[in-house]
């Protein structure tokens, strides 16, 4: 049985460099680190810091030099470094899902239809009370049937929170799910992935540069230099902002 002490992501000795000698950058320096199952965790730091490298080679979107990442999951453990492209897939479609800066959406598909796939892909189906209270939440219900040229930024956003939500996966990534929403759109979403932790007892980690948005946060990790440079339980804006400062120095 999986319990909020298991760690759902675990990640041991990460490192990670681009380029050369003096041109060298290190988002990753000897990282190790865990994620509770069943709770919101946000990454903040510095812009440089490596949060983006990290939650990606942590999705297994992205490989690291050396070092380990390991998801535990009711389906049991799995080393995500190790598996070849093909298995990586099948992990990605069945235990995680990602509302990335960058939405992904298959442009020739409906919103709809993109926030179906990941679970069609996996065989799986779909909760359908679940399935419309996201889409009510979101306020997406006179968009489904809009491709995604035919939506706003926001609205792009928002098909994908729905998409990374609705097949329940045991980990959701998120990188700056709320940078393109407005403030009542934001708080939604963010209350969503609360709902996901909260009531389906899914695990959120998300990469923010919002203290108002790390703050609804159970805790949060932050980075500095490709390092942990600490992490916060339950804090308050004010004390991620002054900590944020702090990293930065
Ligand atoms: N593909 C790449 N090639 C070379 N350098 C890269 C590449 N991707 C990232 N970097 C560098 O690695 C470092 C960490 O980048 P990363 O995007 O992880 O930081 P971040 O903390 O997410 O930053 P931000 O808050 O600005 O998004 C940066 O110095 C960046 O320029």
């Amino acid at each position: 049985m999986i319990t909020t002490l298991t760690p759902a992501l675990r990640a041991r000795a990460l490192n990670k460099t681009y380029g050369a000698e003096d041109a060298a950058v290190h988002p990753l320096r000897d990282l190790s680190i865990e994620f509770p199952a069943a709770r919101f965790t946000a990454v903040m730091g510095p812009s440089g810091s490596g949060k983006s490298t990290l939650l990606h080679v942590l999705a297994g979107l992205d490989t690291a030099d050396d070092g380990e990442v390991i998801l535990s999951s009711e389906r049991g453990e799995t080393t995500l470094t190790g598996l070849n492209e093909k298995q990586l897939t099948r992990v990605r479609r069945e235990s995680i899902g990602f509302i990335f800066q960058a939405y992904n959406l298959v442009p020739a598909m409906t919103a709809e239809e993109n926030i179906l796939l990941p679970t069609n892909l996996g065989g799986g189906s779909v909760d359908r009370t679940f399935y419309e209270q996201v889409i009510d939440r979101l306020g997406l219900a006179d968009r489904l049937k809009h491709r995604p040229f035919e939506l706003s930024g926001g609205q792009q956003q928002r098909v994908a929170v729905a998409r990374a939500l609705v097949g329940r996966p045991a980990v959701i990534f998120a990188d700056e799910p709320t940078g393109n929403l407005d403030q009542t759109t934001g708080a939604e979403v963010l209350g969503l992935l609360r709902t996901a932790v909260d009531e389906f007892a899914q695990t959120v980690i998300m990469v923010t540069h919002d203290a108002n948005a790390a703050a609804q946060a159970d805790r949060t990790v932050l980075l500095a230099d490709g390092r942990v440079a600490g992490t916060l339980e339950s804090p308050t804006a004010a004390q991620l902002a002054a900590a944020l400062i702090e990293a930065g120095r």
